[in-house]
């Protein structure tokens, strides 16, 4: 890299010398002198270890060039978090002196007292809503300049909720947090609940998105019964895909109310007014509603419409009660963690310039694609070397995907609320290469390295292939935003549920008591 033009981006340099990165300068000159061999012309006739050691120097030249920029991506970044902090304290300011027009919000939460500020400090939070509880102001806000003017256009506003820890047992009892208690030299955990999460409405939903599974001729006539039956018993603003608004419009003009969006732009901006989202299908809807949604997303009902819904918990059969009691609430949900995936490619001058992020619910993988080479892939986990992973791929799975491609890959079935990230090879060529779940505060990087024979190839929840060729990485870390799905019971017993009907695990006939026994 040359550190001339390093410079020229924003006086990285100067700054890290300021702050005495003196190492820094050690590596640029290190990779300089590395680059000085590896650039020396090539003699006819030399031997082959000339060749083989022509490529190590390069690929320390990399490694260099990599760490140098590591340090430079962190100066970087920390000057993006100031301006961001900076931008976001002037618009608070700025924020104090308006008010929003308070529209049927009947929680403890001032609604005037929310739209005056933005969560700026952790006192106002807590006045909104108490200290065991998240409001929905504080999680879906976008911070978008112009979101308040957006939302105060649209006819209704959106419902606000809160969302509880449940205690075993008491559901009204406060979350008791985790404490680690380090004090005088005796380590211990304090206090454990189950961490059911419950969902309570402070102001009733208003508006519903209802996404359906393409080319399903029940799909379709339920989603028609059910959107008939949300406008006229309960009142409510529907959203459709603009496929399913055609089709609805080809049966009937009765379906004129329903509404559409017309540019992705919009769909980026349905978080701003969808209190609760509707899935009619299998897995593969509810991973089709979370990737619309690529911030905040509001919470998901699943209704089991596919083979074998192991997240949607729902009976379709049954949608009026179920619907009844979720836009009543309280609810349980699960929050379901996402990972965040970024593609950096070779020529890409920092960490900075890449692809993403895409967000996924269940996994990234990375495979060979159509490649009959074996995948050559170097793992890092935070900047340590974690290995190679040689075989047909790698996958990288929330514990929502656990039960997905990652389990069968031979990766174990972890449930959904466990944050962690489960580091999954695919037929390994390797007898003792074993799954890892990693924790989920973890940035991993996985490398496809200069001198690998073959490209790789990352998708995305199963889609969106995108071809990785020597030099380039993919960057994966968990994402600040969950998807929340109701339970049918709570997030334990649904996960039971579904890995005992949806995967018949451990299933066998039961021992029959005659026969041998102990003495
Ligand atoms: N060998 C495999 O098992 C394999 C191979 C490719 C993809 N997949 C999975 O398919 C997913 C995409 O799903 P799709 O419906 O769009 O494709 P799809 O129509 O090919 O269905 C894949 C199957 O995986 C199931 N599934 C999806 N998410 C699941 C989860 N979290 N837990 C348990 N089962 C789950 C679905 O119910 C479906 O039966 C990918 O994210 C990947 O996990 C699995
Ligand atoms: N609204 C949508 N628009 C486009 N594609 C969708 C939509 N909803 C789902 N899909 C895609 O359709 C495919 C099948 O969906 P889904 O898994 O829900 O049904 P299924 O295959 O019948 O269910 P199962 O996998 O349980 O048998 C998935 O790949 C999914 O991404």
């Amino acid at each position: 890299m040359n550190p001339a033009n390093f410079n020229s981006k924003g006086n990285a340099l100067d700054s890290l010398q300021e702050n005495g990165y003196t190492n820094f300068l050690t590596l640029v000159d290190s990779e300089k002198a590395v680059k000085e061999i590896v650039e020396q012309p090539f003699v006819e006739g030399s031997e082959d270890h000339l060749v083989e050691f022509s490529e190590a120097m390069r690929t320390v030249s990399k490694v260099l060039r990599q760490a140098a920029e590591g340090k430079a991506s962190a100066q970087a970044e920390a000057t993006e978090w100031k301006r961001k902090y900076e931008m976001e304290r002037e618009r608070s300011l700025q924020l104090e002196h308006k008010v929003l027009p308070s529209a049927g919000h009947k929680g403890n939460c001032n609604e005037q007292e929310v739209g005056n500020s933005m969560p700026e400090t952790a006192e106002k939070s807590q006045r909104c809503c108490g200290e065991n509880g998240i409001c929905s102001h504080e999680v879906l806000r976008d911070r978008e300049k112009d979101s308040y003017a957006y939302v105060q256009t649209k006819l209704t506003r959106k419902a606000s909720f809160k969302l509880q820890w449940c205690s075993k047992g008491k559901k009204d009892d406060q979350h008791k947090h985790d404490i680690v208690s380090f004090e005088k030299g005796n380590i211990t955990t304090a206090e454990r609940s189950s961490k059911q999460i419950s969902l309570k409405w402070e102001s009733p939903p208003q508006t519903l998105l209802i996404l359906t599974k393409p080319n399903s001729t029940s799909v379709k006539i339920l989603c028609a019964e059910m959107v008939r039956w949300l406008k006229e018993k309960r009142k409510l603003n529907i959203y459709v895909e603009p496929r399913v608004r055609t089709e609805l419009l080809s049966e009937s003009s009765y379906y004129n109310f329903v509404q559409t969006w017309k540019d992705d732009k919009e769909i980026w901006r349905l978080h701003e007014i969808v209190d609760l989202v509707v899935t009619l299908g299998g897995d593969g809807t509810v991973l089709w509603a979370a990737s619309k949604f690529k911030g905040p997303v509001p919470p998901i009902v699943p209704f089991s419409l596919g083979s074998l819904g192991f997240m949607t918990p729902f009976y379709s059969e049954r949608y009026r009660e179920c619907l009844k009691s979720i836009l009543e609430g309280p609810i349980s949900i699960t929050l379901r963690h996402r990972l965040q995936c970024h593609v950096v490619r070779d020529a890409a001058k920092s960490e900075y310039e890449n692809e993403g992020p895409i967000l996924v619910l269940n996994e990234v993988t990375i495979d060979r694609g159509i490649s009959s080479f074996l995948t050559n892939l170097d793992c890092y986990c935070d900047n340590s070397f974690v290995t190679c992973v040689q075989g047909d791929g790698l996958i990288l799975s929330t514990t929502s995907g656990s039960t997905a491609y990652s389990l069968a890959a031979g990766g174990s079935m972890v449930h959904p609320q466990v944050p962690g990230i489960l580091f999954t090879p695919i037929c390994p060529h390797s007898l003792s290469f074993r799954p890892l779940i990693l924790p989920e505060h973890v940035t991993l990087r996985i490398q496809v390295p200069l001198n690998s024979r073959g490209n790789a190839w990352a998708s995305f929840d199963g889609k969106d292939r995108k071809q990785l060729a020597p030099g380039d990485a993919l960057v994966c870390s968990m994402a600040a935003w969950p998807v929340p799905t109701a339970c049918q019971g709570d997030s334990t017993s649904d996960f039971l549920n579904s890995i005992h009907d949806g995967l018949h695990w451990n299933l066998r006939k039961t021992q029959s008591f005659d026969g041998p026994r102990e003495p």
